[in-house]
C-alpha cells in the first residue's frame, strides 16, 4: 500500500489532489525485483516502432536536409557529400540510443540512491493518469521545471514505475563528456545538444530535424527543460525559445493533427545541489562534470533532502492553445520540407506557449514551510540575523500568518498534516540545518567558514561567506515569489507613487512588470490580467478597498502590504544599485566581464559601509538580469560587431529609468511605454 494525504483544510494541501507517496512501495520490495518488473507500456497509437538507426536515417534522408546541406555547399563552396558527412557526425553527436536493459540498470541504481536521499516522493497520480491517457493520443511533451540533476531522473523513474513510456530527453553536452556515464546517460534516452548554438546553420538543421522527426513520429515521449538550465536561484527562468519552436512545428505545418504538452512542477523541500548553486551566483566556477566528480559527490547520500513533490499538469493541447492565435496557411505557401522563417505572429505565439508553461509550472509547485519562513527570515536586519537571531516564537507566529496569507493567494502549500505547527516548524528548521540553527529560542543564519584555515577572513571574505549563506536562503525565499509576485507590485506601486488612482498604479504596475520581466514570469500580453489578479488578491485579504477608479489602503491590510513591499524591495535596491554604477562610472562602453565584478566589488564595499543592506545585488543573476531589463528598456544596446559581448549604455535613459523606480518622476510619463512590450 501507498500513503496519500488529502487537504484537510486550511493547514494542508489547498487543492483536492491527492498525491501518493511512490517510494513507500519501493521501500517494501528489493532493488533488483524493481529494476526487473515486466515493463510493457501502451505508446503513441500512431507510433511505429523505430530504432535509433531508422531515426537517424530519417533525419538524413530527409528532404529537408538535404536542401539546407545544397545551401550549405554553394554558401561554403564545399561539396555537398562534406556537407552531408559533417551533418552525419553531428547526428553521431547527438543522437540518443534508448534500450531497456539501460533503463533497468538505471532503475535499480536510482531506486537506491533516492532511498537514501528522500524521505518520500509524492506524486500526483492524476496527473499522471492524464499523462498515460495523453500519450496514447498525440506526441507528448514533457516539460519539467529545472531545478536540480536530480529533475530528469525522477521523471524517467515515474514512468518507468508506471508502465509509461520513456522519454528521450534533450540534454546539454557536457553530460556527454563524462567517462562510461555519458554513455549509459545516451543508452537512457538522453540526447545531447550543444548550449549556444549561434549561427551555425547545419548544426540547427540537424537539431530541429532530429527534434520534428521524432514529434511526427511519437517513437517516444520528448522531454525537455524550456528554462535550458538549472536555476541557480530556484526561481523561475524566462524560457528559451529554440527547443519549443521546433517541437510546436510540427503543428503548424499540419503534419500532425495535435500536441500534447504536459507541465511537470517538481518541488523539492531541500535541493540536493543548494550550496554550489549559491556559490556559482557568487562567481564560483561550476564544477565540470566528470564521473569522478559524480563519485566525489556521493558524500551527498549521507545527508537527509526531505521531500520532494512532483505535480504533473493537465495535459495542454497546441490546438486548442493556437486557436485564434495563428494562422496556419502561411506554411501551405511553400513545401513542408523546404526551411522557412517564422512569421513574427508564429515567433509572439512560441513565446507565448513557452511562458505559459512556465508559468503553469509555477502554479503546480507546492510551497514548504521552509520557504514561508525564509520569506520572513530575509526581512529582518541582516546584523539580527547573522548575530543574535530571530526569536522562535515571534517566527512561528509570523509564518503562520504568512501560511493563510499564502492559501488567500491560492498558492499551493505543502504543509504536512497531522503534525503540531510546533513539529512543522522544528523539524524544517532541523533539516536546514545547513542554512541556520535554532538555539535557546532564536534562529541565526549558519555561516560556514573553512576550520582548517588559522587566517582570519578579510572583511570582503567575510560580505562573501555571508552572502553565500544568505543566497541559499535567498533561493528557498524565491521558491514561493510566484504567489507574492502580482500583489507584491501592486503593493510597491502603492508605496511608491502614494497613488490611489487605479490608472496611475496600473502604469506603475506595468512599467515594474517590464523592468522585471527577466525575474519573474510575466505571461506576455496577460499585463491588465496580471493587474487585476493583484487587485483582486489583496482585497480579497482585507489589504485594500476597491471602488471603479481607486485603491484604497485599509487599516487592516498594513502587515500584509508591508510584508509584500519588503518582499520586493532587495530587488528595488539592487536595481538602483546597479544603475548607479552604470551611470556613475566614467565608461559608455563595458563588457560583461567587467560589469559583472565591477558590480560585485560596489556592492561589497556599500554593503561593509553599511550603505546597502541587501546582499542580492552580489548575485551573478541579479546583476544579468539588470542588463537584460536595460536592453530591453533601450538604455543599453548591444554592440554587435563586437566579439566579447560588449554593451553601450545610455546614462541619461539609465537614470531616467532609476528616477520613475524611486517615484521622482510622476507616473503619468509612464504612457510613453509601448504597449507592445506590456
Ligand atoms: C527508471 C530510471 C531511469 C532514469 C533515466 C535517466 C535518464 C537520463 C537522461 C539524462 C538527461 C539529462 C537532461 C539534462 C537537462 C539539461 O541538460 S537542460 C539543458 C539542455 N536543454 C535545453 O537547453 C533546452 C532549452 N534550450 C533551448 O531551447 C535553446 O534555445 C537551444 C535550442 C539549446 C539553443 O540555445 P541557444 O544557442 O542559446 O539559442 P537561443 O538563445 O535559443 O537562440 C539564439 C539565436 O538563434 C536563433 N534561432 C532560433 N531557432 C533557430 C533555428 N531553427 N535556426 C536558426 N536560428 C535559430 C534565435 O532567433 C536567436 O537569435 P537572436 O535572438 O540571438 O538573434
Ligand atoms: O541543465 C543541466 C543538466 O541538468 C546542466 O546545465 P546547468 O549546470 O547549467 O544547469
Amino acid at each position: 500500500m501507498t500513503s496519500t494525504y488529502k487537504d484537510s483544510g486550511t493547514a494542508s494541501l489547498k487543492d483536492e489532489e491527492e498525491f501518493t507517496d511512490i517510494l513507500e512501495e519501493r521501500r517494501c520490495t528489493t532493488d533488483l525485483g524493481y529494476a526487473l518488473r515486466t515493463f510493457n507500456p501502451q505508446p503513441y497509437k500512431g507510433a511505429p516502432s523505430s530504432s535509433t538507426s531508422d531515426l537517424k536515417k530519417a533525419v538524413l534522408e530527409s528532404q529537408y536536409l538535404r536542401y539546407i546541406a545544397k545551401e550549405i555547399a554553394l554558401e561554403t563552396g564545399s561539396s555537398v557529400e562534406k556537407v552531408r558527412q559533417e551533418a552525419r557526425g553531428i547526428l553521431e553527436e547527438m543522437s540518443h540510443n534508448l534500450q531497456l536493459g539501460f533503463i533497468r540498470l538505471m532503475a535499480y541504481t536510482v531506486n537506491k540512491v533516492f532511498k537514501r536521499l528522500f524521505r518520500s516522493i509524492y506524486v500526483n497520480m492524476e496527473g499522471l493518469n492524464m499523462l498515460q491517457q495523453a500519450i496514447q493520443e498525440s506526441p507528448v511533451i514533457l516539460m519539467p521545471n529545472h531545478r536540480s540533476y536530480v529533475d530528469f531522473l525522477i521523471v524517467s523513474f515515474i514512468l518507468f514505475t508506471y508502465d509509461i513510456p520513456i522519454p528521450v530527453i534533450a540534454a546539454g553536452i557536457p553530460l556527454a563528456s563524462m567517462k562510461v556515464v555519458g554513455e549509459i546517460l545516451r543508452r537512457s534516452g538522453a540526447f545531447f545538444i550543444r548550449r549556444a548554438i549561434g549561427s551555425d546553420k547545419l548544426y540547427w538543421a540537424v537539431l530541429s530535424e532530429y527534434v520534428r522527426t521524432i514529434v511526427r513520429t511519437g517513437c517516444a515521449p520528448l522531454e525537455f527543460y524550456v528554462e535550458g538550465f538549472r536555476s541557480r536561484t530556484l526561481k523561475s527562468v524566462v524560457p528559451k525559445l529554440g527547443m519549443m519552436d521546433m517541437v510546436l512545428e510540427p503543428y503548424f505545418k499540419g503534419e500532425v493533427f495535435d500536441i500534447t504538452l504536459v507541465p511537470i512542477s517538481i518541488s523539492y523541500d531541500r535541493v540536493v545541489e543548494e550550496s554550489l548553486l549559491a556559490l556559482e551566483l557568487l562567481g564560483v566556477p561550476k564544477p565540470k562534470e566528470s564521473t569522478t566528480g559524480l563519485f566525489k559527490a556521493s558524500r551527498v547520500l549521507q545527508e537527509d533532502y526531505g521531500c520532494m513533490h512532483v505535480n504533473f499538469g493537465r495535459p495542454l493541447s497546441v490546438r486548442q492553445l493556437c486557436e485564434g492565435k495563428i494562422n496556419r496557411s502561411e506554411y501551405n505557401l511553400i513545401p513542408r520540407d523546404l526551411p522557412q522563417r517564422p512569421s513574427t505572429e508564429i515567433q509572439d505565439c512560441v513565446n507565448w506557449v513557452a511562458h505559459l508553461i512556465v508559468r503553469t509550472q509555477e502554479e503546480g509547485s507546492l510551497i514548504s514551510p521552509w520557504s514561508l519562513m525564509a520569506c520572513l527570515l530575509l526581512q529582518a536586519p541582516i546584523t539580527t540575523l547573522t548575530e543574535e537571531g530571530l526569536q522562535w516564537h515571534g517566527l512561528t507566529e509570523k509564518t503562520l500568518w504568512l501560511r493563510k496569507l499564502v492559501l488567500d493567494f491560492r498558492g499551493r502549500l505543502n504543509w504536512p498534516a497531522h503534525t503540531t505547527d510546533s513539529d512543522v516548524m522544528s523539524s524544517t528548521v532541523a533539516l536546514h540545518h545547513s542554512i541556520v540553527h535554532h538555539k535557546a529560542g532564536r534562529v541565526c543564519l549558519v555561516q560556514d567558514g573553512d576550520p582548517a584555515s588559522q587566517d582570519p577572513l578579510s572583511p570582503e571574505e567575510g560580505v562573501m561567506r555571508t552572502a553565500a549563506a544568505v543566497l541559499m536562503l535567498v533561493s528557498y525565499r524565491n521558491q514561493a515569489l510566484h504567489v507574492f509576485v502580482r500583489p507584491g507590485i501592486l503593493a510597491t506601486a502603492i508605496h511608491i507613487t502614494k497613488s490611489t488612482q487605479k490608472d496611475e498604479l496600473f502604469s506603475f504596475f506595468c512599467f515594474l512588470r517590464d523592468v522585471f520581466a527577466n525575474e519573474f514570469i510575466f505571461i506576455p500580453g496577460r499585463a491588465s490580467q496580471d493587474f487585476d489578479e493583484a487587485c483582486s488578491l489583496l482585497q480579497k485579504c482585507g489589504a485594500v478597498h476597491m471602488s471603479e477608479q481607486e485603491v484604497t489602503v485599509l487599516e487592516t491590510g498594513l502587515e500584509v502590504l508591508s510584508f509584500l513591499q519588503k518582499l520586493l524591495q532587495p530587488f528595488l535596491d539592487s536595481y538602483q544599485l546597479i544603475f548607479r554604477y552604470l551611470c556613475e562610472n566614467g565608461a559608455h562602453v563595458f563588457t560583461e566581464k567587467q560589469f559583472l565584478p565591477a558590480v560585485q566589488n560596489l556592492a561589497t564595499k556599500l554593503i561593509l559601509s553599511g550603505d546597502l543592506h541587501t546582499f542580492e545585488v552580489l548575485s551573478s543573476d541579479t546583476q544579468k538580469n539588470v542588463l537584460s531589463a536595460l536592453r530591453r528598456l533601450e538604455a543599453v544596446t548591444k554592440l554587435r560587431a563586437s566579439q566579447q559581448n560588449e554593451y553601450k549604455v545610455n546614462k541619461a535613459a539609465v537614470r531616467r529609468t532609476g528616477d520613475i523606480l524611486s517615484g521622482k518622476i510622476p507616473p503619468e510619463s509612464l504612457h510613453a511605454i509601448p504597449d507592445a512590450r506590456l
